[in-house]
């Protein structure tokens, strides 16, 4: 079974894919760390992430460097929503993550377009909202635990900032999948969205693939 979550910036869609992928006995995928990867690279290099050329040549990375905890940085974030706009980044990282989905037995993989773009065909579609208000309580929350010493102000800004740049990009923008469930987990803790999570996954699996569309 392939699973599909998608949703903007600390919605809750890692969390969400996550515990699925324990209760399924499923390989789970951050595709976000893709992006903050080559993000990571570019910094690193003191490339500008604005040049799509620059971006690309930051593309080809070992999987351990996925296990970087610089990964999780704000700063990170937000070059990471720069460099995913540009097409060839996104076209540079296509076959990874397809490869990934599409293992046998099945995979949960969480981002932006995973529903859209990387598994369209998934068997089980979620995209994870939440206000942006909650979102940055719940982000700045996490980077302060990490020792990050950032202002929720600016996590919020952070937030919009990231949200309209995913939305607007031409190539594989944030957008709902038409055959995915939408979870909202403003007002849920984090066990209740999992298990309305569990649920939506229980009743899709179960749909014939015709009423998917629906
Ligand atoms: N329902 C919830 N209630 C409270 N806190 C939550 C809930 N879901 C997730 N969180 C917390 O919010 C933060 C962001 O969650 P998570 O990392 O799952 O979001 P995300 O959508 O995967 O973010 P990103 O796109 O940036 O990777 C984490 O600290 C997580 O523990
Ligand atoms: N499938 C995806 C996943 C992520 N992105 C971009 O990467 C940024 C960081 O992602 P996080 O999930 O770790 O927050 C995000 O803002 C997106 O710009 C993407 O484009 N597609």
């Amino acid at each position: 079974m392939i699973i599909a979550v998608d949703g903007p910036a600390a919605s809750g869609k890692g969390t969400i894919a996550r515990a699925l992928a324990r209760h399924y006995g499923l390989p789970h995928l951050d595709t976000g760390l893709l992006y903050r990867a080559v993000a990571l690279n570019v910094l690193r290099e003191e490339l500008d992430p604005e040049r799509e050329a620059d971006a690309v040549a930051s593309c080809d990375f070992p999987d351990s460097l996925l296990a970087d905890p610089q990964l999780r940085t704000d700063e990170a974030g937000r070059v990471a929503s720069v460099v995913s706009a540009h097409p060839l980044v996104r076209a540079a990282l296509l076959q990874r993550q397809r490869r990934f989905a599409q293992q046998p037995g099945g995979a949960v993989l969480d981002g932006r377009d995973i529903g859209t773009v990387i598994a369209p065909d998934a068997d089980v579609k979620l995209f994870v909202k939440a206000t942006p208000t909650i979102r940055a309580q719940r982000r700045h929350a996490e980077l302060r635990k990490a020792g990050q010493n950032v202002s929720l102000d600016r996590v919020l800004a952070d937030i919009r900032a990231r949200d309209d740049r995913d939305a607007r990009r031409s190539e594989a923008p944030l957008r709902q999948a038409a055959d995915a469930a939408l979870l909202d987990t403003s007002f849920l803790s984090i066990e209740a969205a999992v298990q309305r999570a569990i649920s939506l996954v229980e009743t899709r699996a179960a749909r014939p693939r015709e009423q998917a569309g629906e």
